[in-house]
C-alpha cells in the first residue's frame, strides 16, 4: 500500500480520502532535517504553507510521486526540483478563494474602523470613542492589483460597497476589467489616486517589493494597504518606516516576509497597522474544500490517474485527457521507436500532427512523443512531468507541425528524429479509435501493430530475400508472428516489419545485414 505524509494540519475529509488507497501519517511540526529523514518512506506529500519543501527534501523523497499543496500558493515548494525528479506538484487553485477575499475586505473595514484596536480597548476597560474615529469606504478608490480569483471577488463586493475601483494586471483584458466595474490603469497611476489598495498577486521576481520606499512615496498620506497575497512583495521596512513617518495611512498584513513573523518592528506599531497570522485561507469551509480537492488529486496520481490541477504538467481536464489517453499511448509508443531506429544522441524531434490532432489541446501528445524518445536512455526516470524538461537538458530541439487535412485515418501522428547516427521517421494512427498501428516508416507504407519485440529491415526489393531472411532467423532459433514489406516502387527500396516472440539474440543484427540486399536492419523492444 502506498503511503502519504501530511505534514501541516489538513481537514480530517482530505485525510479520509487518502485512507482509501494509503497509509496515511500525520506528523506535523517537523524540523527539515526530520522531514529529510522520513521523507524516504513516502510516495506522497501534503502541505499547507508550513512546510518548505526544499531541493534537499525532494532530493531525500526517492519514492516520492507526488507533492500536493492544500490551497494555492506553491512558493513553499521547490517546483522545478520536483519537476526534474519527474514528481507532480498539485494544488487547489479555487478551493480558497472565498475565504481570502472576504478576509482582505474584512482588513480594510476593520483598518478603516479601528476594530482590532477598538476591540482590545474595551476589553481592558476603557471606554474611548476619541481615539477610533475611523473612515467610510463607500465613494473611496480602491486599487485592486492582481485581477485574478481573489482580486475580482474583493472588485465585485466592493463595487456593491460603492466603492470606485481601479485595477492593475498586465494579464487581464480591458473587458474582463470593465465587467468586474474596474478602470485598468497603470501601477503609478493606482498608487497616485488609491485611498485603498489591495495586493492579490504572486510572488515573483517582479512584484518582490513591488511596494517600497520609492512606491510608498507615490502614494497619499491617508491610503491604506492591503496584503493577503504573499510576503516580500511589500518591503516590511519601508512600510513601517512609511507608516511611522505618516507617509501613508496604514496597513493590514496577512502575509510577512518570512513566516512565522519574528523580531519586528511591525509589532510595535499602533491601530493604523493590524497584522494577523496568515489567515487568509483558514475558514471551515475552505480548509474542506482544499483538502477534498488535493486529497482527491493524490488519490488518484497513486492509483495511476492524472491530476486536474497539476502545476507542472499541462493543465487539461480530466475528459480531454480521457479522450487523449489513446493518443498518449500511440505518442509515447511511435517515440520510443523511432528513439531506438534513430539510436545515440538525438538532436531534433519533428512531430506532426496531423487530422484531428492538430489542435491546441494535442499539446500533451508532444510531452507523451518525448517520454517514448527518452525512454531508452532514462527508463522509469522519464514520466509526462519531466518529459520536456530532459528532452530540453539534452538539448533536443522539438518542432511542431500541426497539418489539419485529414487523409487516410481521422487523426494521425508522424515523428522524425535526427540524431548523430542520422534520421529515421515513423507515422501511426488509431484503428477504431484504439488499436494503434504503425502506417509509414521511414517513409514506406505499412500497416502493422506494433508489438513487443521487432525487426525493421531496409533492403532491395526482389526475389528471395525474405526466404533467406526468414531461414536466418529461424537457425537462431527466432520465431516470427507476423511479417509486412512496404514499398513505393516495384524492386526499389522496401522496408520489412516483423513481429518476432523473443528479443533478437546478440550478433544476429550483423548476419542479416550480411544477407545480399539487405542494407540496414535495426531491432526494437516496445
Ligand atoms: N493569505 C492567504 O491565506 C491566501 C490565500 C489564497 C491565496 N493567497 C495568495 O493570493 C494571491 C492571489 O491568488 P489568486 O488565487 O487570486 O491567484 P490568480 O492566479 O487567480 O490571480 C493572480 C493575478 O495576478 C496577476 N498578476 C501576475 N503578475 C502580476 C504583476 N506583476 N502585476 C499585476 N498583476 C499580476 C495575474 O494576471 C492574475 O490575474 C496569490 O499570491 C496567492 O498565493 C493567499
Ligand atoms: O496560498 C494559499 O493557499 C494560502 O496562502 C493559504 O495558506 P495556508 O494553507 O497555509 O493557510
Amino acid at each position: 500500500m502506498s503511503k502519504v505524509l501530511v505534514s501541516d494540519p489538513i481537514d480530517q475529509a482530505g485525510i479520509d480520502i487518502l485512507s482509501q488507497v494509503a497509509t496515511v501519517d500525520v506528523k506535523t511540526g517537523l524540523k527539515p532535517a526530520e522531514l529529510i529523514e522520513i521523507i524516504g518512506e513516502y510516495d506522497a506529500l501534503m502541505i499547507r504553507s508550513g512546510t518548505r519543501v526544499t531541493q534537499e527534501i525532494i532530493e531525500a523523497g526517492t519514492q516520492l510521486k507526488i507533492i500536493g499543496r492544500a490551497g494555492v500558493g506553491v512558493d513553499n515548494v521547490d517546483v522545478p526540483a520536483a519537476t526534474r525528479k519527474g514528481i507532480v506538484v498539485v494544488n487547489s487553485p479555487e478551493g480558497n478563494t472565498i475565504a481570502a477575499a472576504e478576509h482582505a475586505l474584512a482588513m480594510m473595514l476593520s483598518l478603516s474602523r479601528h476594530i482590532p484596536d477598538a476591540n482590545a480597548s474595551v476589553k481592558r476597560g476603557e471606554w474611548d470613542r476619541k481615539t477610533f474615529v475611523g473612515a467610510e469606504v463607500y465613494k473611496k478608490t480602491l486599487g485592486v492589483v492582481g485581477l485574478g480569483k481573489i482580486g475580482s471577488h474583493v472588485a465585485s463586493v466592493a463595487r456593491a460597497m460603492g466603492m470606485k475601483l481601479l485595477a492593475y494586471d498586465p494579464f487581464i483584458s480591458t473587458e474582463r476589467a470593465e465587467q468586474l466595474g474596474c478602470q485598468l490603469v497603470d501601477l503609478d497611476l493606482l498608487f497616485q489616486q488609491a485611498d485603498y489598495i489591495t495586493l492579490h498577486i504572486p510572488k515573483t521576481p517582479e512584484t518582490t517589493h513591488l511596494i517600497n520606499a520609492a512606491t510608498l512615496a507615490k502614494m497619499k498620506p491617508t491610503a491604506r494597504i492591503i496584503n493577503c497575497a504573499r510576503g516580500g512583495i511589500i518591503d516590511e521596512a519601508a512600510l513601517a518606516a512609511a507608516i511611522k513617518e505618516g507617509k501613508i495611512g496604514g496597513a493590514a498584513l496577512d502575509v510577512y516576509e518570512s513566516e512565522p513573523l519574528g523580531e519586528s518592528e511591525l509589532r510595535s506599531l499602533g491601530k493604523d497597522l493590524i497584522l494577523t497570522p496568515h489567515l487568509g485561507a483558514s475558514t471551515s469551509e475552505a480548509q474542506v474544500n482544499v483538502a477534498i480537492d488535493v486529497a482527491e488529486q493524490i488519490r488518484d496520481v497513486l492509483l495511476g490517474l492524472p491530476a486536474r490541477s497539476a502545476v507542472n504538467i499541462p493543465g487539461l481536464s480530466p475528459d480531454i485527457l480521457e479522450e487523449l489517453k489513446p493518443y498518449m499511448q500511440l505518442a509515447e509508443t511511435l517515440g520510443n521507436l523511432v528513439g531506438q531506429l534513430v539510436g545515440g544522441r538525438v538532436e531534433t524531434l519533428n512531430v506532426t500532427l496531423q487530422g484531428e490532432l492538430a489542435t491546441n489541446k494535442s499539446q500533451p501528445l508532444v510531452v507523451a512523443a518525448l517520454k517514448g524518445l527518452l525512454y531508452q536512455a532514462l527508463r522509469e526516470r522519464v514520466n509526462y512531468v519531466n518529459a520536456s524538461i530532459e528532452a530540453k537538458e539534452r538539448g533536443i530541439r522539438v518542432i511542431e507541425t500541426r497539418d489539419a487535412s485529414v487523409r487516410d485515418y481521422a487523426g494521425s501522428l508522424h515523428l522524425e528524429a535526427t540524431g548523430t547516427l542520422g534520421t529515421h521517421s515513423v507515422t501511426g494512427a488509431l484503428l477504431g479509435d484504439k488499436e494503434i498501428h504503425l502506417t509509414d516508416v521511414d517513409g514506406f507504407p505499412i500497416n502493422v501493430p506494433p508489438t513487443k519485440y521487432m525487426l525493421f529491415t531496409l533492403h532491395r526489393d526482389m526475389p528471395g530475400i525474405i526466404g533467406k531472411l526468414g531461414s536466418l532467423l529461424g537457425s537462431f532459433n527466432v520465431n516470427i508472428a507476423s511479417m509486412q514489406v512496404g514499398r513505393k516502387i516495384v524492386r526499389g527500396d522496401a522496408v520489412m516489419a516483423l513481429s518476432i516472440d523473443d528479443p533478437l539474440p546478440d550478433g544476429i543484427l550483423d548476419e542479416i545485414t550480411k544477407v545480399p540486399g539487405i542494407r540496414d536492419a535495426y531491432t526494437v523492444t516496445l
